[in-house]
């Protein structure tokens, strides 16, 4: 790991790997996280994002691999470095009967680098920042869970930081309260701040992130901008039709792996059987029965031109009564990555 790599990525890790024994929670991970990114650690429970969290902030010791943030090497410059980053690790614990305010002044004086003559002004500017200010001088137990982890944020910004790792920041929320921690890490991350941001929700990830790491059991199994990663994609070619078995005898002789799924409805629009098949020459639909495993899953090699399709069902005599080409959802591809389904809920 170069200088000049650390220089432009907030968080490198090369190989990490950490062992519970004879359990892998974190094998051989290489992440890059640019700076300015707002970076999306997704996996579903258990996947080692939390440990990797723990790994980043010095918080547990990496079994084997590197580790550089802001472009110094973890655990070594530690001092140097976690200063400059905040942090919020499994939900902030606050003293339930002080108020806001007067929690971030105690998390504060705990703090060696922490100025106390500028204390105040540190706790009103971090409480402003996070829409608390109106709330700085009522108890913590009368927060709502949102405002809980605002305020858990706001901890985490009492000093300038370069880089916010934030582990499952949603965990909890309700819609009201995931809608005012996104809008914050999206108005933070405007100001300059690079995020790391680890949850167990798509939705979340989609809707604040510009990269994505997803996590399978301790690998990492995806790593890129979110656009890359849509792109990645296989789309299915999708025909409506009275001829299924015809239209699959085509596919199949272009190469498609086609499906048949019977109407739902016995009348209407969608009374023909949809003959789908993806349309990259070979591959199983996701999540039909002959679905690949996820390591074996990969973008689309080549594909065919709907077209060409359109005109050798025509050509054949199949009856196309529709005929659409859908792009694959997020949601897909990531549960054909990983093997197991996300949770896609708020
Ligand atoms: N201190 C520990 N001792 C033994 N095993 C551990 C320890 N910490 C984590 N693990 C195991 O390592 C694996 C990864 O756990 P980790 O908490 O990193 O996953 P996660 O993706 O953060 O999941 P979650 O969202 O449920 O916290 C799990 O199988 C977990 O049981």
């Amino acid at each position: 790991m170069t200088d000049a790599a650390g220089d432009s990525l907030a968080i490198e890790t090369h190989g990490l790997t950490k062992n519970f024994g004879r359990q892998v929670a974190v094998d051989d991970l290489s992440l890059a996280v640019p700076r300015g990114a707002v970076f999306g650690f997704l996996g579903p429970n258990g996947s080692g994002k939390t440990t990797t969290i723990r790994m980043l902030l010095g918080l547990a010791s990496a079994s084997t691999g590197q580790i550089r943030m802001l472009g110094s090497a973890i655990p070594d410059r530690s001092r140097s470095v976690l200063p400059r980053v905040g942090a919020l690790v499994e939900g902030p614990a606050f003293y339930p009967f002080l108020s806001g305010a007067a929690n971030l002044r105690r998390f504060d004086s705990a703090d060696r680098h922490a100025t106390s003559a500028t204390r105040t002004a540190r706790v009103n500017a971090a409480l402003d920042r996070v829409g608390l200010s109106h709330a700085a001088n009522k108890p913590a137990h009368a927060y709502s869970l949102g405002m809980k982890q605002r305020l858990g944020i706001a901890n985490a910004l009492l000093q300038p930081r370069q880089l916010l790792i934030l582990d499952e920041p949603s965990n909890g929320l309700d819609p009201q309260g995931t809608r005012e921690v996104r809008n914050l890490i999206r108005s933070l991350a405007d100001d300059g701040t690079t995020i790391f941001l680890s949850s167990h929700l798509l939705a979340e990830v989609e809707q604040i992130c510009s990269h994505i790491a997803v996590m399978s059991v301790g690998r990492l199994v995806a790593q890129g901008t979110l656009d890359d990663l849509r792109a990645a994609g296989i789309a299915t070619v999708q025909v409506r039709t009275p001829d299924p078995a015809l239209a699959v005898t085509v596919l199949r002789r272009l190469n498609l792996m086609a499906d048949v799924t019977e109407p739902t409805h016995p009348t209407g629009p969608d009374s023909d059987p949809l003959v789908s098949a993806p349309l990259s020459p070979g591959s199983p639909a996701i999540g039909s029965p002959t679905a690949e495993s996820p390591a074996a899953s990969s973008p689309a090699a080549s594909s065919i031109a709907a077209e060409t399709i359109a005109a050798a069902l025509v050509e054949a005599g199949v009856r196309v009564r529709g005929f659409a080409v859908v792009g694959a959802s997020l949601e897909e591809r990531f549960v054909a990555l990983t093997g197991e389904g996300f949770d896609v809920a708020q």
